[in-house]
């Protein structure tokens, strides 16, 4: 199993390239299932999600290929099985992105259900519901979500109780394919979502009102992609901007959408960062020491619940008392234990993090348990004088692309290690 070791103290200094978003990549990926023809993306990061989304798509009978680099062409025109396993959901709850499009244009999908992860019970029955009053005829059944439908999809008013994401983008790709005109409501809003749709349109689908939170799409018979580029990823981006602030470095990303990352720009300066940006760059500058921040996670346009591990490892070290309230996943706050053996003084209670900043963290071995909660972990090893190792970084492995690498270009001492 790989590791991180981390010395810190190096603030960090140079130009970073964000790769595209993974969020973004994993439903449009997905979509190339609506189309006809091969379609070719680009800009899709290298990540272990992607090729999880490779295997599955491989799996019904889609070709896969790498064109270059970041671009991938997906050729779904001959499906032969619409059965997504367990063995691949099981390690990527994004595969649930599959059911719409399959059922749309097979009338026929069974998809593992993901199951309960390390920051929460994620629950799909929104996906389901949806999909329902879509006319689908769905079932559980031995772990699997069994779905079929006559013909195509019918459109639907749909009221999401909760925002969902990922609910949003597989009724939304499920609507693309329906007979009429569906109506979204209490849709996600995310940068992402306007991806999809931006994707989605590319191929030949009517989706309109994305980026905000209710979605007109009328369906058609067909769909036809040729080229899709993927958006920079604002959570890689926003990664890089906190560990910079942490460091009291000065970076500047490239590649980015500084739109898409306004209540974390908002935050860092704040939190005393000096932040310019361009039409796809991001320049921070921290000429002292932070300050720390009150944050309270919710839906985009608020602050993304994919950065909030992210703010605690910098206000562990930051001038004064913050709180960090959770409110989209119950449980959220792996790191913070962590974060403690390392020096931090914090405490939680209920979803919320409360802590002081301490004048130093100490090196210490830690357990990545998420995605970000990782992404914070490296962050509090970037800082801390002495050496951290970061176990279970298979979990970063999904979600950014050659961090380590990224990282050591602009000047901080991290090696990935193998530990058995
Ligand atoms: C691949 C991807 O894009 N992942 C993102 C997506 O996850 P994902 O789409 O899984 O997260 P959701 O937006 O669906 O979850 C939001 C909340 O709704 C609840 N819920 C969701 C669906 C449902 O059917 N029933 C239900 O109760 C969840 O348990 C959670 O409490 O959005 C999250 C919230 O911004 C991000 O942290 C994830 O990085
Ligand atoms: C929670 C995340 O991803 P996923 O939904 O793929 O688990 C994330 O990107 O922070």
């Amino acid at each position: 199993m790989d590791a991180f070791k981390i010395i810190g103290g190096q603030p960090l200094h140079g130009e970073v390239m964000i790769s595209g978003a993974k969020n973004a990549a994993l439903p449009i990926l997905m979509a190339a299932l609506l189309s006809k023809t091969p379609v070719t993306f680009a800009n899709v990061p290298k990540l272990n999600d992607i090729e999880t989304s490779i295997k599955l798509l491989s799996q019904f009978g889609a070709k896969c290929q790498w064109l270059s680099d970041d671009s991938l062409l997906i050729d779904a025109s001959n499906i032969e099985h619409c059965r997504a396993s367990y063995e691949l959901v099981k390690t990527m709850r994004a595969s649930i992105l599959v059911l719409g499009p399959l059922l749309a244009r097979f009338g026929h999908a069974e998809v593992s259900l993901p199951g309960g992860c390390a920051i929460g019970a994620r629950p799909v029955n929104l996906h389901i519901q949806g999909l329902k009053l879509m006319g689908a005829d769905i079932e559980v059944e031995n772990g699997y979500i069994i779905a079929k439908n006559n013909g195509r999809l019918k459109a639907a008013n749909i009221f999401m109780d909760t925002v969902s994401v990922t609910g949003t983008e597989n009724l939304m790709m499920a609507a693309a394919l329906a007979q009429g005109t569906t109506v979204i409501e209490n849709a996600a809003r995310e940068p992402e979502i306007v991806d999809l749709a931006n994707c989605l349109n590319s191929m030949g689908a009517k989706v309109m009102g994305a980026g905000s939170d209710t979605l007109t799409i009328t369906g058609v018979e067909t769909l036809c992609g040729e080229r899709y580029s993927v958006m920079p990823d604002r959570i890689e981006t926003g990664t890089f901007l906190v560990a910079a602030a942490a460091t009291q470095g000065k970076i500047k990303c490239l590649n980015t959408d500084p739109t898409a990352l306004e209540a974390v720009i908002s935050k860092l300066q704040e939190a005393g960062a000096i932040i310019t940006t361009g039409e796809d760059w991001i320049a921070l500058e921290m000429p002292s020491k932070p300050n720390a921040v009150n944050i309270r996670t919710a839906p985009h346009p608020a602050f993304p619940t994919d950065m909030q591990a992210q703010f605690v490892a910098l206000n562990v070290i930051a001038q004064g008392t913050a709180t960090v309230t959770e409110t989209i996943f119950e449980n959220r706050f792996m790191h913070v234990p962590e974060l403690q053996r390392m020096g931090a003084n914090i405490s939680l209670e209920g979803n919320t993090a409360i802590s002081t900043g301490v004048a130093q963290l100490k090196g210490a071995q830690v357990m990545a348990t998420d995605l970000r909660a990782s992404a914070s972990l490296v962050i509090a090893g970037l800082v801390a004088t002495t050496e951290t190792q970061v176990d279970r970084i298979y979990h970063i492995d999904r979600g950014y692309q050659k961090i380590e690498d990224k990282l050591q270009a602009l000047g901080a001492n991290i090696q990935r290690i193998s530990v058995s």
